[in-house]
């Protein structure tokens, strides 16, 4: 760790608290962050010349793993080319088609540069679209640092104690609503209060930022109900389970349509990416069509694009999905099993290659009061442990981790070997 000490300590001299994203900062474990030089298939390799097995994945994106050749091989064919210009390119079109195979809902799309500009893009769409203020969201989710949306939001923002940003003006949240989490109940209620001001219904349809925590199916079907009901717009932020939790996301896995789809992440395979989409009778609102303005820069960039054109493409191989969450299970019985044996009590959740640890006897985990009442503590000993013995997992217990199809079955077997020491000396 001496490297990534002195460069942390230089960084902080630079950067607020030394990192451009605050969960990198380690302040929900505690300690220094580890400072990455290079990555390869699932590991990463420190500046201290330590290799990690890598739980993070850049925090979904790489799920073919680091540097994957065919990857590398298109993004540098496509950056010879040029690396932006402002015009349209066949690839993007390439690109929406790509998406729709998968997400057949996104009857129309548009690329942006990040999850947060996908769903700040699709809220805005769908207020312009309805005529209406108010927004539902849930607490614990997360969809990027979107003012409107940065109420009592998971992730970083959880993990540090601001889940309200400071900075946000009461009047742009003021017609934001914030519900519990797979409490249907309360969503029947701000519709019989609410229902025509509601413009949309916003949620993480597995949310991967307050650790996982899917939502119930029936919770996911009365949103769709209630949404068709009242003229509302029902989005599925899937910039983190698209493509994860199903080749199709969330919505093939449960089998429900949203209006408008997020997608980032896996779509730009480790490159900065986002989309947002749906029925083309809301999409076509969008500018030059209709008037609901968004642009971007470097929207549909080229070398993006080839990146996650590439992703896409060797994901859908056949069989290839099957066997990462095949592995991913493997993994998330194993580490039950590890707890089992040690004696610690530890709640496990995944779906595709999303897997969550909760550190409580109190499971199945649905709810996010579940989730802030897990033992973060234990959950902060633990990411050390794995630290100390080679494992990379989120610094923070609010996080969801993510598993490569270059995550082979050694190194599944070499994590849960770790896990076990790790829980043999794990405390209260
Ligand atoms: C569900 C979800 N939505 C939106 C975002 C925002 O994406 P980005 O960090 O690319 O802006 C994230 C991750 O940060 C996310 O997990
Ligand atoms: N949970 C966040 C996104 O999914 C983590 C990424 C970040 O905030 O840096």
């Amino acid at each position: 760790m001496k490297h990534s000490e002195t460069l942390f300590q230089a960084a902080s001299q630079h950067i607020p608290g030394g990192v451009n994203s605050p969960v990198r900062a380690f302040r929900g474990v505690g300690g220094t962050p580890v400072f990455m030089r290079r990555a390869q298939g699932p590991y990463l390799y420190d500046e201290d010349y330590q290799r990690y097995v890598d739980y993070v994945c850049s925090w979904g994106p790489m799920i073919l793993g680091h540097a994957h050749p065919e990857v590398v091989e298109a993004v540098q064919q496509a950056a010879a080319h040029g690396l932006s210009f402002g015009a349209p390119t066949e690839a993007e079109t390439r690109m929406a088609q790509q998406i729709k195979v998968h997400f057949p809902s996104m009857e129309l799309l548009r690329m942006v540069s990040s999850g947060t500009e996908a769903t700040m893009s699709a809220l805005r769409l769908a207020r312009g679209y309805t005529g209406r203020n108010k927004i539902i969201k849930f607490q614990g989710n997360y969809h990027g640092h979107v003012d409107a949306l940065l109420v009592k939001a998971g992730s970083g923002a959880l993990t540090l104690g601001n889940p309200t940003s400071p900075g946000v003006p009461e009047a742009v949240v003021a017609d934001t609503i914030t519900l519990s989490y797979n409490d249907l109940d309360a969503v029947k209620q701000a519709f019989a209060e609410y229902g025509e001001e509601i413009a949309a219904v916003i949620l993480e349809p597995v949310a991967g930022n307050m650790n996982m925590v899917p939502a119930d199916a029936a919770f996911l079907q009365g949103l769709r109900d209630l949404c068709t009901r009242n003229g509302s717009v029902l989005i599925f932020d899937e910039v983190m389970s698209g493509f994860r939790v199903h080749l199709g996301g969330a919505q093939a896995r449960y089998g429900i349509t949203p209006d408008l789809t997020c997608l980032g992440k896996v779509v730009g395979g480790g490159m900065p990416v986002g989309a947002f989409g749906g029925r083309r009778e809301i999409m076509e609102h969008l500018s030059p069509l209709g008037g609901v303005y968004q642009a971007g820069t470097l929207a549909g960039n080229p070398v993006a694009m080839a990146a996650g054109l590439k992703t896409l493409e060797v994901l859908s191989r056949p069989g290839t999905f099957e066997a990462l969450e095949a592995t991913t299970r493997v993994l998330a019985d194993g580490f039950r099993e590890r707890a089992e044996r040690a004696g610690i009590p530890l709640q496990v959740t995944h779906m595709g290659s999303m897997l969550g640890l909760f550190f409580t006897e109190d499971g199945p985990v649905r709810t996010y009061q579940q989730v802030v009442d897990s033992n973060t503590a234990r959950y902060g000993r633990f990411f050390h442990g794995m630290l100390e013995n080679g494992v990379y997992l989120a610094p923070a217990a609010f996080e969801a981790s993510f598993v490569s199809t270059a995550h082979d079955d050694d190194v599944v077997e070499l994590t849960l070997d770790m896990a076990a020491r790790v829980m043999q000396n794990l405390g209260d």
